[in-house]
């Protein structure tokens, strides 16, 4: 893909994110924000522009120290993508414009530019499980059609998205359950995450 990549990143409010987590000997609304932080900064190098909607206080201040811009948008998942879609488009008509989950708290740069780069028309990522999704790329000027959530994979790839399989381990790791969270690290946490960790390993 040769056009630059313009990013919207969905934050949930953070008392009511990781909710699979619940039980974890973690501070849980710590522990998502620290993904959403890792995963911007580590995304931030690949995108022209980023865009975090989020309707938390609490996630824009953390932002906003590292120069991130966010915005409220509406409840849910998909239609937060869409409102931060249509902003982003608005902006230039002509953009790629990718949707990325904010946990991916392993994330590499150099992971999430080469699957950018390999990216042919809408593409998404499949998470390591092959059923959900962790980045959705329109075409140049194209629609996002955003479909998140239980059988996004095959949900995306029944709108005539193409699957982003390849070298980028980092990108398929989303974190929901402890168990992902150990294989994440097992790659290597991002920094916040890691601080947010080390007084419980
Ligand atoms: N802005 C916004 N983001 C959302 C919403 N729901 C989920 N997200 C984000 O979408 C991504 C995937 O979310 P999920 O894994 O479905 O939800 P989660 O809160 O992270 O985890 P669970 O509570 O375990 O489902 C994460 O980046 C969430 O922060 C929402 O209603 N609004
Ligand atoms: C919403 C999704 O993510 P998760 O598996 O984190 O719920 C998805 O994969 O579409």
């Amino acid at each position: 893909m040769g056009a630059e990549v313009d990013l919207v990143v969905p934050v949930k409010a953070l008392e009511r994110a990781k909710s699979r987590l619940v039980g974890a000997r973690v501070d849980r609304p710590a522990l998502a924000l620290a993904f959403a932080l890792d995963t911007v900064a580590a995304a931030r190098p690949v995108a022209r522009r980023v865009l975090v909607v989020t309707s938390d206080p609490a996630v824009a201040r953390g932002l906003r120290a590292l120069g991130v811009e966010s915005a409220a948008g509406p409840e849910g998942l998909n239609e937060a993508l869409r409102f931060g879609f249509s902003v982003l488009r608005e902006r230039d008509p002509g953009s790629v414009v990718g949707a990325l989950q904010a946990d991916l708290p392993a994330l590499r740069t150099a992971e999430l530019a080469l699957a950018v780069a390999a990216a042919r028309g809408r593409a998404f990522c499949p998470d390591r499980q092959g059923t959900g999704t962790t980045l959705l790329l329109s075409e140049p000027g194209g629609p996002l059609e955003p479909a998140f959530g239980t059988g996004s994979a095959a949900a995306h790839a029944a709108s005539g998205a193409t699957a982003l399989v390849g070298p980028w381990p980092s990108l398929r790791h989303d974190v929901d359950t402890a168990a992902d969270l150990d294989l994440a690290a097992e790659l290597g946490l991002g920094p916040r995450t890691a601080a947010v960790l080390s007084p419980v390993c």
